[in-house]
């Protein structure tokens, strides 16, 4: 894996981005360099999510949302009055590619591919990727993340609609009702051929017990079904509290006269039910898919129709859309089938298009995010309350990666949080991508946030490991304070070699302002704001009147100074705080103070 390489700024005037939106949020101060996105979370309370804001650009002008399916006019009337709406259904794969360069966000429905080369044809501009629905097996997970693109779904808003009609599917398939309109429909009168089964006192397995899982399963227990349930990961009580036993796999396909699939679509769910699987079903078993067409081997299920393993099927899905007109499966007698229709109600995609368009419109303004499936979401109160805490974090990023010399490849970063809450009650997510951001954007062209941190240190070959230093104080306070050490290189400032070898910072928050308070085994305290000039000196008196006046003759304001010293008289560490960049012509001019042994500016 490749190293992070030297750690040379490489355009040290824009390493800052200074000239970013300040957003009229109570965070604009912390997070000059990023969107926040506010909006009510569906499990209650406020989430938010941060990303960094190529797209703040088009605070000037109006962003470019381009809707890629047929999204409801409410939906639209949104998106309209914050962006400029470019409605442009039924693109090819080259289309897509072609104007997704052009706009700042997307939303699709189940028919759109947004693969890899969507992404890499965005050029870096697409910041949103919304998904007018639920599933997102259509969207490239992966790559939305290597690009930093957030992903948002509209996980609740179709939810009874999928239930509804797999309802809908289970009583018509049960009783024929397709077969036996086409039939009367091509005037026959075939009583006898179409004698249904009754739903009721029959077993109906619940495969994924989820939003629409759960909705069936309630529905189901009113037509006077026995209901269970199988999903690996949902909570029993809430399945008993619905009257519904979870069992296993097995368990579900051996008992079950009726199987109702709604689990998503993943690598461990494709092709679930198959050969092997319809073995072990109950002669006769009727099945309903209203989740994704992948989860069936669609061969396998054709073979067990054609058995009498599986006496008939109702599908709203296919694992190609739409299926070819010849398929087997479709033209199977005992088969009736519905062109994805699970979430297509007037009230479902009203509901859907106004959850869409909120959720992206809320991030291209830099606001939350609550249904964002590509990165962790972060409660309001903890992000309020860890706000000054991010701000140290990114800086003791940045101050680390600059006190590497030239010719070490940055791979081994060692963070210790010292705090007195315990590990549940603090999550590191935030402070470790905020760190990440700190030692990878002065030293390279990509942009991190929330969503490519991980990825970005990985692809990198940056290593971050995390401790927690567990303190008896009251865990009132998030965080006592925060080291960054980066191990297996030199300094450019010898001084900031710990007494193990590694570069060490450290820092902590005083009255809302992060501070750094440690460089390699020196005590200093400069507000973290501005640049920082350090020098370690021999320790003796008229050192900060030398060094203050030499930036003085320059008008470079000097912010805070602090002197840690090992002993009296001996070496210190002087740290300088500054508002403004002093010339080279000064720098060197300080580097020249006989009792100056070595210094390093540093950009914040
Ligand atoms: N036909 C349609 O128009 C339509 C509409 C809405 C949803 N859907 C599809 O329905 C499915 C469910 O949607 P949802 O909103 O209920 O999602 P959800 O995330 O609320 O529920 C999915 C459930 O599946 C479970 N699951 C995951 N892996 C499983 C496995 N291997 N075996 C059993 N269960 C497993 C999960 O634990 C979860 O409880 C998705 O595939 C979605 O795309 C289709
Ligand atoms: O996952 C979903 O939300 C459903 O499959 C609906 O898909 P659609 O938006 O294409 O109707």
């Amino acid at each position: 894996m490749a190293s992070l390489g030297t750690p040379t700024l490489k355009n040290p005037s824009s390493v800052f981005l200074s000239s970013k939106p300040r957003l009229p949020s109570v965070l604009s101060a912390a997070f000059p360099n990023t969107l926040r996105f506010p909006r009510s979370h569906p499990q209650g309370g406020r989430r938010f999510l941060i990303i960094t804001a190529s797209a703040a650009s088009s605070f000037s002008n109006k962003p470019t949302v381009l809707v890629a399916e047929k999204l409801s006019e409410a939906g639209l009337e949104l998106l309209k009055e914050f962006a400029n709406v470019d409605c442009s259904y039924n693109l090819s794969p080259e289309e897509l590619c072609t104007k997704i360069s052009l706009c700042d966000a997307l939303i699709v429905r189940s028919g759109t591919k947004v693969n890899r080369e969507v992404f890499e044809s965005s050029g870096g501009r697409l910041k949103v990727v919304g998904r007018a629905g639920v599933g997102i097996d259509n969207v490239d997970l992966s790559a939305a993340t290597e690009h930093g693109c957030l992903v948002v779904n509209a996980p609740t808003a179709n939810t009874v609609a999928a239930a509804e009609h797999g309802i809908a599917l289970l009583a018509a398939m049960a009783r024929n009702v397709a077969q036996a309109d086409a039939s009367v429909k091509a005037g026959k009168w075939q009583r006898n051929k179409y004698v249904g089964v009754s739903l009721v006192g029959k077993t109906l397995a619940v495969m994924g017990f989820g939003k629409v899982g759960s909705e069936v399963a309630r529905r189901a227990k009113g037509l006077g079904m026995h209901v269970i349930a199988h999903d690996p990961y949902a909570p029993a009580d809430r399945a008993r509290a619905i009257g519904v036993e979870l069992v296993s796999f097995d368990e579900a396909l051996a008992t079950a006269d009726f199987i109702s699939l709604h689990m998503p679509l993943t690598p461990a769910t494709n092709k679930m039910l198959n050969d092997e699987t319809f073995a072990k079903m109950k002669k006769g078993v009727r099945i309903v898919n209203v989740a994704r067409g992948g989860v069936i081997d669609e061969e396998a299920l054709v073979r067990a129709l054609d058995d009498g393993i599986v006496a008939q099927a109702a599908l709203d899905v296919f694992s190609q859309e739409p299926p070819k007109p010849e398929s087997k499966l479709v033209q199977h007698e005992r088969v009736t089938v519905t062109p994805h229709l699970g979430a297509s109600t007037m009230e479902a995609q009203e509901g859907v298009a106004i959850e869409i368009s909120e959720a992206v419109v809320g991030a291209l303004k830099g606001e939350l995010a609550a249904t964002a499936v590509n990165a962790p979401m972060v409660p309001a109160e903890i992000l309020t309350e860890l706000k000054p805490y991010v701000e140290l974090a990114e800086k003791l990023g940045r101050l680390a990666v600059q006190l590497v010399a030239g010719g070490s490849g940055v791979k081994t970063v060692k963070v210790s949080y010292a705090t007195s809450r315990a590990p549940d009650d603090f999550d590191t997510r935030l402070l470790r991508a905020m760190i990440t951001k700190g030692i990878i954007e002065p030293i390279s062209s990509v942009f991190v946030n929330l969503v490519n941190a991980d990825f970005t240190a990985k692809q990198r070959g940056l290593r971050i490991t995390e401790e927690r230093v567990l303190l008896d104080g009251s865990p009132e306070s998030p965080l006592e304070s925060i080291q960054v050490q980066i191990a297996n290189v030199e300094s450019k400032f010898a001084s900031a070699m710990s007494e193990s070898g590694e570069i060490r910072v450290e820092g902590r928050v005083k009255d809302g302002v992060p501070h750094l308070t440690k460089v390699g085994s020196f005590e200093v305290d400069v507000s973290l704001e501005g640049s920082i000039i350090l020098c370690r000196q021999v320790d003796q008196p008229g050192m900060i009147g030398t060094v203050g006046s030499i930036l003085g003759e320059e008008n470079v304001n000097v912010s805070f100074m602090s002197v840690g010293r090992v002993a009296p008289r001996k070496h210190a560490v002087m740290a300088i705080g500054v508002d403004d960049q002093p010339s080279k012509e000064s720098l060197k001019r300080i580097g020249e103070v006989p009792a100056i042994e070595e210094f390093v500016f540093l950009k914040l």
